[in-house]
Parts: C-alpha cells; sequence; structure tokens
C-alpha cells in the first residue's frame, strides 16, 4: 500500500463547535480533534458528544480523522476512546506517553470498543505524543509497542516545560528529542511528527523551524491554525529539479526492470532500491501539490 503523506496534523479544539465543523475545508493531511488541553474541565463531556455528532455528519474529505484523547490517566479517558471508535475514528493520539505500557494498555481498551460496537477488529490505528523526558528516552520501545502504531509526535510545550527549559528561536532544546523521537519512529518503520509552532505572528521563525524538520526527516509538523497549513506544504514541495530528476529515476528503474536488472546508470549516477525509494516519495510530495499531471509530466507553475 502507498504510504500516506502525513505532512500536517491540525489540532482543532474538541469544544469548539465552528472549528470542528469548518476543519475540513483547509486541506490539512490529517485533522486531529483535541479531547484534552484545548478543553476545559467543565467542557469534557460536550466536547465528546460534539467530535463524536460531527464525525458522523460532517464530510471531512480525504483528510486522515484523528482524535487526541485525554491521558490515561483521568477519568475521561475510558469514555473518549470508546466513543471514537464508535464513530469509526481513524487514528487514536495518546497524549503524555512514558512507555510501551501505555500504548499497550491503550490498544486493550482500543480493542474492547471495536468488540461493542462492532467495528473491524484492528481498523483504528494509535499514536503516540512524548511530551516528557521518561518519553524520549523510551521512544524506542514506545515507538515498537504495538502494529496499530502510526506515528510518534514531538509535543514541545510540555516537554520544555519537563526539561526545566522553554522555547528557543535555534530550537537547541529540542535537538535530542527530535533526534531520538526521528530514530525510534524511523527504526519502527512509523511516521515523525515535529511539535506545534505557537506564535502565529512569527512566520518567519515557523518557517526556519519547517525548513529544519523537514531536513531532518521528519514526516510533518502538528500544527495550531489553518495558515499554517500551506507554510508547511510549501516546504515539502519538491523543486522542479527534483521533480525531474525522480521522473528520469522512476523511467530508468523499469528499464532496469524489464533488463531483468534491480540496478542500472543514469547520467553516470547508479540508480538502485534506495534512490528509487526517495524517488516515489518526492514524486507522492509531487502529486499532492499538484506538481505532475495526468501524463505523469512535471507542470510547470
Ligand atoms: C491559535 C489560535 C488561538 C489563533 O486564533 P486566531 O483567532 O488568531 O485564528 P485565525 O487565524 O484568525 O482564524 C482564522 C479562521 O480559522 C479558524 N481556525 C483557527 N484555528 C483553527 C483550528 N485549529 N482548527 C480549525 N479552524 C481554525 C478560525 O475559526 C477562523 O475561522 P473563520 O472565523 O471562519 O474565519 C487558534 O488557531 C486555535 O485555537 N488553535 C488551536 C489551539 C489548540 O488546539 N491548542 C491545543 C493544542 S497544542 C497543545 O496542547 C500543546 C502540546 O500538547 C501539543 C502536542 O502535543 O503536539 C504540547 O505539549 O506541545
Ligand atoms: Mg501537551
Amino acid at each position: 500500500m502507498e504510504e500516506r503523506l502525513r505532512r500536517t496534523m491540525m489540532f482543532v479544539p474538541g469544544n469548539n463547535a465552528g472549528m470542528v465543523k469548518d476543519a475540513g475545508i483547509y486541506g490539512a493531511d490529517s485533522i486531529m480533534f483535541d479531547l484534552e488541553d484545548s478543553v476545559s474541565m467543565s467542557e469534557k463531556d460536550a466536547a465528546r458528544m460534539l467530535v463524536y455528532e460531527a464525525l458522523q455528519t460532517q464530510d471531512y474529505g480525504d483528510s486522515e480523522l484523528v482524535v487526541r484523547v485525554n491521558g490515561i490517566d483521568t477519568p475521561y479517558f475510558k469514555n473518549d476512546v470508546y466513543a471514537m471508535v464508535k464513530a469509526g475514528i481513524e487514528v487514536v493520539r495518546l497524549p503524555k506517553v512514558e512507555s510501551a505500557q501505555m500504548m499497550i494498555d491503550l490498544v486493550k481498551v482500543v480493542e474492547e470498543a471495536e468488540k461493542k460496537f462492532g467495528r473491524e477488529p484492528g481498523s483504528t490505528h494509535v499514536m503516540a505524543a512524548i511530551e516528557s523526558a521518561k518519553g524520549v528516552l523510551n521512544a524506542p520501545e514506545i515507538a515498537a509497542s504495538t502494529d496499530r502504531m502510526i506515528g510518534l509526535a514531538l509535543s514541545a510545550e510540555d516537554y520544555t516545560t519537563d526539561m526545566k527549559t522553554h522555547r528557543y528561536p535555534d530550537g537547541a532544546e529540542l535537538e535530542f528529542a527530535r533526534n531520538m523521537i526521528l530514530h525510534a519512529a524511523r527504526a519502527a518503520g512509523i511516521a515523525a511528527f515535529d511539535t506545534v509552532f505557537t506564535n502565529m505572528n512569527d512566520v518567519e521563525g515557523f518557517q526556519r523551524e519547517t525548513e529544519h524538520i523537514h531536513e531532518l526527516g521528519f514526516d510533518g509538523k502538528s500544527l495550531v491554525n489553518p495558515r499554517q497549513i500551506d507554510w508547511v506544504n510549501k516546504v515539502y514541495e519538491p523543486t522542479k529539479k527534483e521533480i525531474e530528476n525522480a521522473l528520469d529515476v522512476e523511467a530508468a528503474i523499469e528499464e532496469a526492470h524489464q533488463k531483468g536488472s534491480g540496478v542500472i546508470s543514469m547520467n553516470g549516477q547508479m540508480v538502485d532500491r534506495p534512490v528509487v525509494l526517495r524517488a516515489q516519495r518526492v514524486i507522492r510530495l509531487a502529486k499532492a501539490s499538484n506538481l505532475i499531471n495526468e501524463e505523469g509530466e512535471y507542470i510547470e507553475k
């Protein structure tokens, strides 16, 4: 199956009826309804009901549907998971994950809910938000904790609090966590999401951070505002040169396969499996940015 693009995962406060209703119009790769920290204690039940209703009635297009449930040690957790699985959510994101056992405990509740509400067993995926030093150090075992896992996310607001620091423009305080999470995710074959950027007025800072995490190899970022979607997509958009090279690689490897070989030389450059996999990712990103037409050619903008 073709790997899903997850450049943009937008938080939508679960108690905001307007935002929940319109969340599908912005074209986020993933929409993440939040039942946790953007919802006050007094609104937890109302938010869960609002999101449940919206999942039954709204059309969110091609966006992947994710919910951030309340923490496993809260009184809301089980009701959140049951309601969201009943509504057919695609991914449950567990916040403040510090151990593989927390993911195993989540999956147990997801399994119960799938059984109770007649959902296909195994159809609900999960992901972990890493928000503490303990979570970062245990990232490899968390990433490998269950077959349902689609990704790890860095949650820098809680993480920097746990580390007794705060966020700085150069992001030095996040480098260790970013590298741990990225390596743990890649070793387990799942996605890695960088953290939210919360200063809406600092567009330059947002772009700088996105370019940095794109270079490191993250799949994308968690976002708090629809304006950030285009900014991320722009950074992840391949260049004309990258696209043309990827199309050449695809053609070259096709020719190699016809000759019964897995490797070929293209303009003096060896083309083998890793080069092909990178080219395929460039082509997927180019298609998502409407930069390749039906005939598989680059579209000049
Ligand atoms: C930031 C701001 C207040 C700015 O307000 P503003 O009013 O300036 O927004 P504008 O740009 O003017 O809005 C223009 C139009 O877009 C609509 N619109 C805006 N935002 C939308 C959205 N998110 N979803 C759908 N629609 C949206 C809006 O309704 C309007 O629609 P309309 O009136 O029709 O034109 C607003 O965006 C917002 O509330 N964001 C969500 C905040 C949130 O969820 N925080 C919790 C998650 S972080 C966390 O918990 C930390 C973490 O846990 C993270 C981790 O774990 O990763 C960790 O530890 O790090
Ligand atoms: Mg948090």
